[in-house]
């Protein structure tokens, strides 16, 4: 979870955003205020994420308001405590807080955080006349602020599953599902902004032999290597994943000259100097297509560019056998 985005930018956290619009709105009523808050903190300021509906409540969702202004949830925030001001007039350290300059003169919040202990933001009623609240009021706050804490720590937990249902263990990058999923994500974007593409497909040479006669950790050894040979030859913006056993594939932006000649060339040259540590050479044997008007399904260019790379293995095994 990158804590520095705003909780409400992404697509998949509706359902849980409009479940935290129905606690604020309750929450609101039950303790009579005419505003209640759910508010993110970020590098870019609080923002209220969600603002409770009733119509005394002049701010609405989305409003961001810059780090250094003295509202009562900055203070909230900074401190990790919860914050009950019955009376904001009987206390100079709020007169210049906006809230209180539009006449809001109470206030009851509690900090909200991160599964891993970072300040998320806070939840907080506000009201325009002085409040009693009982220990009741207070009880019935934390409880909603442990809900939301509930609801991130599955947002957090949904990411990483989802992330590792997308990962390869062995090197770290895409497998099969997540290559098909972003390559085609790419692929549109690619022809909606007039980027030409290419596709590469990768198998490492003899991986059986290294495996049979070094032992299985060699043939990782040699696996891991060559993700770490794509990673350091394309760009972060090219797609690059291990497909499966020793065969990967990479998605890439292409230069002014329209060819993955040159990035082929300059992946061999970087492969050829990989010596692995049990004193072998790396060697792998790539086949590339370029994306054309027609080509837009990655696991047709897959097929074509395993076909090209097939092709090139041939070539190179005849001209070592000959
Ligand atoms: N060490 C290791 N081996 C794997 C892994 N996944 C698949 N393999 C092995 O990699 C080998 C791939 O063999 P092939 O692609 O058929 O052939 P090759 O020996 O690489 O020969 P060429 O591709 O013709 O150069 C198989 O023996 C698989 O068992 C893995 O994660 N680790």
């Amino acid at each position: 979870m990158n804590e520095s985005v705003w909780i409400n930018e992404s697509e998949d956290h509706q359902t849980m955003l409009k479940h935290w619009q129905e606690v604020v709105d309750v929450m609101a009523e039950v303790c009579r205020a005419p505003a209640g808050f759910i508010v993110q903190y970020t590098d870019k300021g609080f923002m209220a994420i969600v603002a409770s509906s009733n119509v005394q409540n002049p701010y609405q969702a989305g409003m961001v308001i810059e780090e250094d202004v003295n509202i009562f949830c900055r203070k909230v925030i900074h401190s990790n405590r919860s914050l009950y001001v019955p009376d904001a007039s009987q206390d100079p350290v709020w007169a210049d807080n906006p809230e209180v300059l539009d006449g809001f003169v109470s206030y009851l919040g509690y900090p909200i955080f991160w599964p891993n202990g970072k300040p998320f933001g806070s939840i907080c009623v506000m009201d325009y006349k002085v409040t009693h609240y009982d220990s009741m009021y207070r009880r019935l706050v934390t409880q909603f602020r442990n809900m939301v804490e509930a609801n991130l720590a599955l947002v957090e937990q949904n990411e990483s599953l989802r992330e590792i249902a997308i990962t390869d263990e062995l090197t770290g990058l895409y497998n099969r599902r997540g290559f098909n999923f972003l390559a085609q994500r790419q692929l549109k974007m690619a022809t909606r902004m007039h980027q030409r593409l290419g596709l590469l497909y990768l198998d490492v040479d003899d991986l059986k032999t290294i495996n049979d006669n070094i032992g299985h950790d060699a043939g990782d050894e040699a696996i891991i290597r060559l993700a770490e040979c794509l990673s350091h030859c394309l760009r972060e913006s090219d797609t690059s994943a291990r497909l499966g056993g020793d065969e990967f594939s990479a998605l890439v932006l292409l230069g002014e000259d329209n060819t993955l000649k040159p990035l082929i060339h300059r992946l061999e040259d970087y492969i050829s100097k990989q010596q692995l540590s049990f004193g072998r050479q790396l060697s792998v044997s790539i086949g590339g297509v370029v994306v054309d008007e027609e080509g837009l399904d990655v696991k047709n260019l897959v097929e074509k560019a395993d076909q090209e790379m097939y092709r090139v293995k041939r070539q190179r095994k005849n001209h070592v056998t000959h």
